[in-house]
């Protein structure tokens, strides 16, 4: 029987120089915050978020992350949460930070404020943690029954961002149409184990058109720490549309083998989510057998905004076959979405397709 069900936060605010009304929202949650940052995030905006609280009335208690989203982390901070008695958390940061913060809350059982300071990702709508390791390597969704509270997004600071960390965004929200198709095609269920809706594609859709359209642009003016209006229509592609579209209409082939190259050791740990998407999102291409020019056209797009599309990018030009094989096993491992693609994939087939994307990409002018 068919269930189509549609997820989203509930509030969701964008624009250069809206940190400035942080309080305001935060206000209509609680008074207490927990504010959860890296060092990095905490030197570019830790002040501006204090005083931004602190004319809404909301007093607020900062601890710094330590950089991994994994099980010791979250105690950590819940512990740190729960003595502050804060009553709501806000994180601002990158994925890691925000899917820790999320899970802090979680945990708590409150309000959470997500505050994306770089378009890197499609996390902060999301109702699920992607939890590592430690180390860094892949360990499992943890899923919430609720959404982010506040999603607010400041354009100014995350054009400020490394521009690699927005071209990482792209590729991340180049994905979400790729395998929303698959998941339809294969009447599998979405992240929010339902069946895609109507809403659930188009907004996937629309994320694909967005960047294609306007996605070199808005990256030439990043690169130059600007905001334009294609900037804006980016930064709600990589933030919004692609997280009501990867969680409404579900993951298939590229996330599932982005998850297997945390199975490698090597520099491939250096590389961004968005790039080890990229070429996840290519060789589900290959994968489902899409036109030559179709995946010649991705290829190209990447390439103009420096994203991976050769195995030399991804620092594995040089992997032993029994490695490619691994990425494949983990890719195709229970509770990972592989099997939305196809159920019936050897760990060996997706080795095989890995190397055809860097043997076809190296034909493409
Ligand atoms: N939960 C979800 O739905 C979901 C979706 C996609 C990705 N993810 C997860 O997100 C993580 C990847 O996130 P990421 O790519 O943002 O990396 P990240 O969170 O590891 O790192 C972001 C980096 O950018 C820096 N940074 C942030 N804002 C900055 C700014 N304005 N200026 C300069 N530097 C800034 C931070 O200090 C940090 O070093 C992965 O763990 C991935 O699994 C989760
Ligand atoms: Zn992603």
């Amino acid at each position: 029987m068919s269930r189509f069900i549609f997820s989203s936060p509930r509030k969701y605010v964008q624009g250069a120089g809206v940190i400035a009304e942080l309080g305001t929202y935060v206000a209509d949650l609680g008074k207490q915050a927990f504010l959860v940052a890296d060092e990095i995030v905490w030197g570019l905006i830790g002040q501006q978020a204090q005083q931004a609280l602190q004319q809404g009335g909301v007093e607020s208690h900062y601890q710094q992350f330590n950089g991994e989203a994994s099980s010791n982390e979250i105690s950590r901070l819940s512990q740190l949460a729960r003595e502050k008695g804060s009553n709501v958390i806000v994180g601002l940061g990158g994925g890691k930070t925000l899917d820790t913060v999320k899970a802090v809350a979680d945990e708590l059982a409150l309000p959470v404020v997500i505050v994306p300071t770089v378009a890197s990702t499609d996390a902060p709508c999301s109702a699920l943690s992607v939890i590592y390791s430690d180390t860094g390597v892949f360990e499992t969704y943890r899923f919430y029954s609720k959404n982010p509270d506040l999603v607010l997004v400041d354009t100014f600071v995350c054009a400020q961002a490394p521009v690699r960390l927005f071209a990482s965004g792209i590729a991340d929200g180049l994905a979400t149409y790729v395998e929303a198709q698959a998941v339809q095609r294969s009447h599998a269920k979405s992240m929010v184990n339902g069946d895609p809706t109507i809403a659930g594609m188009a907004i996937a859709r629309a994320c694909e058109e967005t960047l294609l359209t306007w996605g070199f642009s808005a990256y030439q003016a990043v690169a130059q720490k600007l905001v334009t209006p294609a900037v804006e229509a980016v930064v709600e592609a990589n933030t919004l549309l692609s997280g009501l579209g990867f969680e409404n209409a579900g993951l298939a082939g590229a996330h599932a083998i982005h998850n297997g190259f945390t199975a490698i050791d090597g520099d491939i740990h250096h590389l961004t989510h968005g790039e080890k998407v990229a070429y996840g999102t290519l060789t589900q291409m290959v994968l489902e057998q899409r036109p030559d020019e179709e995946i010649a056209r991705y290829i190209r797009f990447y390439r103009s905004i420096n994203m991976p599309t050769t195995l030399a990018e991804l620092h594995l030009e040089n992997e032993r076959w029994e490695n490619l094989v691994k990425i494949g096993e983990l890719a195709n491992s229970e509770g990972d979405t592989l099997k939305n693609l196809n159920p019936n994939l050897s760990a060996e087939t997706i080795a095989h397709a890995i190397r055809a994307v860097d043997a076809f990409s190296k034909t493409v002018k």
